[in-house]
């Protein structure tokens, strides 16, 4: 049993066939015990995401009128945004900011990224709709959030294939559907918790969920964060949560997510997770607010995940109903839980045979 959070060397993805071979039956075997990992040597240049980070940082920066524009109810929407709040020593506070947006194609959806800050849109350096209040000296560093999008979206390829092979399935098994596929990318911001007013807490300390438990509606989710505070669920330890920790420079951490469960028929089940802010103190590290982008990878959405059928036999009947994006959507649409599709979609009496 591995006491740490484990970790994945994805440059073994590309090297010999032996390790390669290794590099993919340590993906399943973490994949079907703890179900998260921080992935290592991915490739992706510090600066990108560190970019990508402060291009956020940059958007949750901008004065409330400019985001509340994106506010919408209508969770169809490819550019939303939204506040988790609480109620804390009789004040509202907000726990977290989320932009969610889609994000793949990304020809597609990148025109309605948000326009502010300027820093924040790919704008590629030969076009001609280049901001005019873009500065000549950063012309170079522009297409901050797509750069990350379109390298998330490499390493996310990867990932896949080597689940699939770990599952016994062919390696390309996913290939076409993914590049026919959806993603979201939710960019987070937990402010740093006040200090309590509670002496009970000696000294105004103590923890607040910034960002309560679940799974996501994904593949597998890729999360970059500027600093320590995700938590993930480790089945292997008694439940206990255990904490991601940081990596200076940004972490890449990557969990199983529900489309996965169903694909393996619960072989690999969705990883449970939550955000965790120390009060006074906060996430980022240097006591700040913390920052986050989840990368959300899905089949189209009419696109069916169902139970694999190469993973089905007589000792392991389908364990899970097929379902598709749009109806998740329109399920959450209607005022439903993301857990409770995922609960109703599990066939009763096949939990055992797994
Ligand atoms: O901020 C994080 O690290 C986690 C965010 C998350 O779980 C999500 O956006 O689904
Ligand atoms: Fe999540």
């Amino acid at each position: 049993m591995e006491s740490t959070v484990p970790t994945v060397d994805f440059s073994k993805l590309q090297g010999t066939l032996a390790e390669r071979s290794a590099a993919v039956q340590d993906i399943g075997r973490i994949c079907q015990n703890k179900g998260f990992f921080q992935l290592i040597n991915h490739g992706i240049n510090t600066g990108i995401l560190r970019d990508a980070l402060a291009a956020a940082a940059a958007f949750f920066d901008l004065p409330m009128e400019d985001m509340a524009g994106l506010v919408s109810d209508d969770i169809t929407q490819p550019v939303r945004y939204s506040t988790f709040t609480e109620l804390d020593g009789g004040e509202i506070k907000i726990r977290r900011h989320i932009l969610k947006q889609y994000s793949y194609p990304l020809e597609e959806w990148i025109g309605k990224w948000p326009e502010k800050p300027w820093q924040y849109r790919s704008v590629p350096v030969s076009s001609s709709v280049r901001s005019s209040s873009s500065p000549a000296t950063h012309h170079s560093i522009v297409e901050r959030m797509a750069k990350y999008a379109a390298e998330v979206r490499r390493v996310v390829a990867e990932i896949v294939e080597a689940i699939a092979e770990s599952l016994g399935l062919r390696r390309d098994y996913l290939r076409a559907q993914m590049e026919q596929g959806f993603e979201m990318m939710a960019l987070n911001f937990y402010p740093p918790p006040p200090p309590s007013r509670d002496e009970s807490f000696g000294g105004g300390g103590g923890t607040v969920v910034c960002c309560g438990e679940h799974t996501d509606y994904t593949l597998v989710t890729v999360l970059l964060a500027s600093g320590h505070g995700l938590e993930e669920l480790d089945r292997e330890a008694a439940g206990s949560w255990r904490p991601v920790p940081h990596c200076a420079g940004g972490s890449l951490t990557v969990h199983v997510g529900n489309y996965l469960e169903v694909l393996s028929n619960g072989r690999y089940r969705a990883a449970l997770h939550r955000v965790v802010m120390e009060r006074g103190r906060g996430g980022g590290g240097g006591g700040g607010a913390r920052v986050s982008i989840a990368s959300l990878p899905s089949l189209a959405m009419d696109a069916r995940v169902e139970v694999a059928e190469e993973l089905v036999d007589a000792r392991h009947p389908a364990a899970y109903r097929g379902s598709t994006l749009a109806e998740f959507i329109e399920f959450l649409s209607a005022g439903g839980n993301g857990g409770d599709f995922m609960e109703n979609l599990k066939i009763s009496g096949t939990e055992d045979q797994q």
